[in-house]
């Protein structure tokens, strides 16, 4: 079940909003520019299969993706627990940081915590196996797939170099929760 959580930015110990409906997901997160839909995912792909495994099974939606947003690059991130270098993959997205363009991030299995720091607040969105997300170029955020990943997203860019991030130097997301799993 998908999860946001809206905190003020400067007391973590005061949950504003919370909802698991799709719905109210959505209308918060649009309020901030980000575009959050719930998608039906038919192939039964487990995380740490293969990118071009998710890719061919995908192709339709990334197809329609890049043509009607003019995305140039697509990757996949297929994670499971048992990765041996998990700890720094984890790390990679736990610090606050941005992307000169939209980042857009296709669940189609398992789950990752995103927080996005927008309107003096923090909305945590716990993104579940068929969740889009695309958050608005520069808004600061960070991303925790927890201590025991188990997830697979495709990522598309609007750069044809893929992931760059600017990181803030903000300690913020370490008051900020964690992904137990
Ligand atoms: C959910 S895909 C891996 C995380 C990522 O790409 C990112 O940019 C997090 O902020
Ligand atoms: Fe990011
Ligand atoms: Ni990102």
């Amino acid at each position: 079940m998908s999860i946001i959580r809206i905190y003020n930015e400067t007391d973590t110990t005061n949950l504003l909003f919370t909802s698991d409906r799709q719905s109210r997901i959505a209308e918060r997160l649009n309020d901030i520019g980000v575009r959050f839909e719930q998608w039906s995912t038919t192939s039964t792909l487990a995380p740490g299969a293969s990118q071009e495994d998710v890719i061919a099974a995908y192709q339709a939606d990334i197809d329609r993706l890049m043509q009607e947003d003019g995305y140039q690059t697509v990757d996949v991130v297929s994670l499971s627990a048992d990765h041996p270098q998990k700890a720094e993959l984890r790390q990679k997205f736990l610090s606050e940081h941005t992307h000169s363009e939209d980042e857009v991030r296709f669940f189609v299995a398992g789950e990752g915590l995103f927080s996005l720091h927008a309107d003096n607040k923090v909305f945590e969105v716990l993104c579940q196996q068929g969740d889009l997300i695309s958050v608005p170029a520069n808004t600061p955020h960070w991303f925790d797939m927890g201590p025991n990943p188990g997830f697979i997203a495709i990522r598309l860019f609007n750069n044809p170099d893929g992931w760059v991030a600017n990181f803030t130097d903000s300690p913020i997301a370490e008051r900020f929760n964690r992904l137990e799993n």
